[in-house]
């Protein structure tokens, strides 16, 4: 197994405000994000579309710095993108020409420290064993989507940052990827923060759900949740919960 870059991150947005110019004027994104991830939480943001998420979770990754406030790992400013931080956006992207396992050790080529029994194990644990020497245009959307987990988690990153990973998946693959997304989570200790539009989504997989408004986006509510994996979409408690987001989003929960 290798060993981790930097197993625990505690990260800290303070006071994130941020605005991009489009045409001759201002779009205000964020306006004072305060929001403190703890080490092997599993930070589920949940908001309207355009609302800025996206443009967090880059700030996060170090792909684009605010423009007033600050965000830290340990302490530490991001000032640019880390391998310790890995996002896995919602195309797979990955690169047509190689294989699954070529694919795959792009994970550590980042690092220069290519395991091979690390990848063998990572694509048994993702449910891809056998398919190594297969090339993307031979994967199915929810397998394609596996391998860029894969290439992602090899490095053992201390933060997986994940922008709408599932989106773009059919309904019965997603509800198995959100059920492997857990059990990756549990296995490799990762801190996870998602984006997801999908209100059940967040229920099922987060251990705190932070819901936004915009514009711009500031966060309106937050809900931790205690509950054991896996979590039954039907409870009581789970739907206690959906209710007051769908309220909180300005929307009944029977539409
Ligand atoms: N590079 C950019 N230049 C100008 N405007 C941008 C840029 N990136 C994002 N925006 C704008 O910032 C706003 C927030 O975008 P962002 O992608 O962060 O939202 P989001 O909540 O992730 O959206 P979605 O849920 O639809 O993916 C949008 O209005 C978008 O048009």
């Amino acid at each position: 197994m290798v060993e981790a870059v930097n197993k625990q991150q505690k990260i800290d947005i303070t006071n994130v405000s941020h605005s991009y110019s489009l045409d001759d004027h201002d779009l205000p994104v964020l306006e004072k994000i305060d929001l403190t991830i703890e080490p092997n939480e599993f930070v589920v943001i949940l908001g309207p579309s355009g609302c800025g998420k996206s443009t967090l979770l880059r700030m996060v990754a170090g792909l684009e710095r605010p423009e007033e406030g600050s965000i830290t790992a340990n302490g530490e400013e991001i000032l640019s993108a880390d391998p310790s931080r890995i996002v896995v956006f919602q195309d797979p992207t990955l690169f047509p020409w190689l294989t699954v396992r070529q694919n795959v050790e792009l994970g550590f080529k980042i690092q220069k420290k290519k395991d091979d029994k690390a990848i063998t194990d990572m694509l048994d644990m993702i449910g891809l064993a056998g398919f190594d020497n297969a090339y993307p245009s031979q994967l199915s959307g929810g397998m394609a989507q596996r391998v860029a987990l894969a290439r992602a988690l090899v490095n053992d990153p201390s933060v997986l940052i994940l922008d709408e990973p599932l989106g773009k998946l059919d309904s019965l693959t997603r509800i198995t990827m959100q059920k492997e997304l857990v059990n990756l989570w549990k296995n490799k200790q990762f801190t996870g923060l998602m984006v997801t539009h999908d209100i059940e989504e967040a229920l099922l997989l987060a251990t705190r759900i932070i819901v936004m408004k915009q514009r711009p986006a500031h966060i309106i509510g937050e809900f931790k949740l205690d509950m054991a994996y896996p979590r039954h979409r039907d409870s009581e408690e789970l739907l206690k919960i959906r209710r007051e987001i769908f309220e909180l989003l300005g929307h009944k929960s029977d539409w």
